[in-house]
């Protein structure tokens, strides 16, 4: 798992916009682009709430392209994702032989961040010894590596990130108040995906901008089921979905029954086979008229349903053993009220 990222590129290149980072037309991110763009002129510390998977570290990115200091590093590391004894070492370096195992001097991420920007995401999973060194760190500007006896000045804009309820951790005694006055001088609230899901087929458009291969395409009763859905894991579970959608069904078009499938809504496993008649083989006199049209309808129900259970109930590939279009499978499964039965 990549922890943390450092980017000085050698050649400057113009960042993208906060408009092409921040996708959303709904007036909650037209606020938080407008309120990008205020904090990134100045070097104040921005802390970013929001539920995971909410887009922070885009926001992060986004202050920083915008800010004076783009062209100069941007640091990132995932304080939750450290362990405690090595956050230390990470955030400040280490001297030659500072503890067993430290063979050669390194630089820590504040000096790699110098004069540009370091993010420290999920802020709230930092120990609190560790924010005691770090408070002091802010209130000093500078930082001394481990095993060193010099104090190094360090220029360094700090965004963090955290989606955890900040003022209940400080209420709970598990962050402090001091560091988070130091940290939320500026606070955004990234919204989650639910509260604005009229942004949802802009998103679309941007993670299918510049994909090779198919791609798929959501008819208007998908985007309807799409808004309808509750997002726990935000934008992240968006573009997954996405993923899943081109690779399932590039090229086609999704309609609702296709999006319950993909945010795997319907039932997961076949329903056992009912006993099937085979109408082939039964009798036929013509003692009396027959029903052709119920018993053609009869064979095509049981074709359909053998289908789907030897497709394990993709219905793609039950489509592919009856030669049929997917959409056309999809349309006679809902004749015959089937839907429940596919994966
Ligand atoms: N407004 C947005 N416009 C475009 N892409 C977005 C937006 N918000 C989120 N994303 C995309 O969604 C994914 C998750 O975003 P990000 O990693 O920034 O979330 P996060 O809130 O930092 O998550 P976590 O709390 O798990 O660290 C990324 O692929 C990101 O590019």
């Amino acid at each position: 798992m990549v922890t943390s990222t450092a980017q000085a590129p050698a050649k400057f290149e113009k960042p993208l916009s906060i408009e092409d980072m921040l996708i959303g037309k709904s007036p909650i991110m037209g606020t938080l682009r407008d309120m990008v763009r205020r904090v990134a002129n100045s070097s104040a510390s921005v802390m970013i709430c929001g539920p995971s998977g909410s887009g922070k570290e885009v926001v992060a990115r986004a202050i920083h392209n915008a800010s004076p200091r783009a062209s100069k590093p941007y640091v990132a590391l995932n304080c939750g994702a450290i362990p405690a004894e090595l956050i230390e070492s990470e955030l400040f370096g280490h001297e030659r032989g500072a503890f067993t195992g430290a063979q050669t001097r390194r630089t820590g991420h504040f000096e790699n961040a110098d004069k540009g920007t370091l993010f420290l995401d999920e802020i709230g999973d930092m120990r609190f010894d560790m924010q005691v060194k770090l408070l002091r760190v802010l209130e000093d500007g500078l930082i001394s590596r481990i095993g060193g006896n010099s104090n190094i000045p360090v220029d360094v804009r700090i965004i963090s990130a955290t989606h955890q309820k900040i003022d209940k951790a400080i209420l709970d005694g598990r962050f402090r108040e001091d560091l988070f006055f130091r940290l939320g001088v500026v606070v955004l609230q990234v919204p989650d995906l639910a509260q604005r899901v009229e942004d949802i087929p802009q998103l679309i458009a941007h993670f299918q901008k510049g994909r090779t291969g198919q791609i798929c395409h959501f008819d208007t009763d998908a985007l309807q089921r799409l808004s309808m859905h509750d997002w726990p894991g935000n934008v992240r579970e968006l573009r997954n979905v996405i993923e899943r959608a081109n690779i399932l069904f590039g090229g086609e078009t999704i309609d609702a029954f296709g999006v319950d499938q993909l945010l795997g809504k319907t039932m997961p496993k076949l329903a056992p086979l009912p006993v099937l008649s085979v109408v082939e083989s039964a009798p036929v006199s013509f003692n009396a008229p027959i029903d052709l049209k119920a018993q053609v309808e009869r064979m095509e129900l049981e074709r359909i349903q053998m289908a789907l259970h030897h497709a394990e109930g993709v219905i793609s590939e039950a489509a592919r053993l009856l030669t049929l279009k997917r959409t056309t499978l999809i349309e006679k499964m809902r004749k015959y009220r089937l839907e429940k039965i596919a994966a």
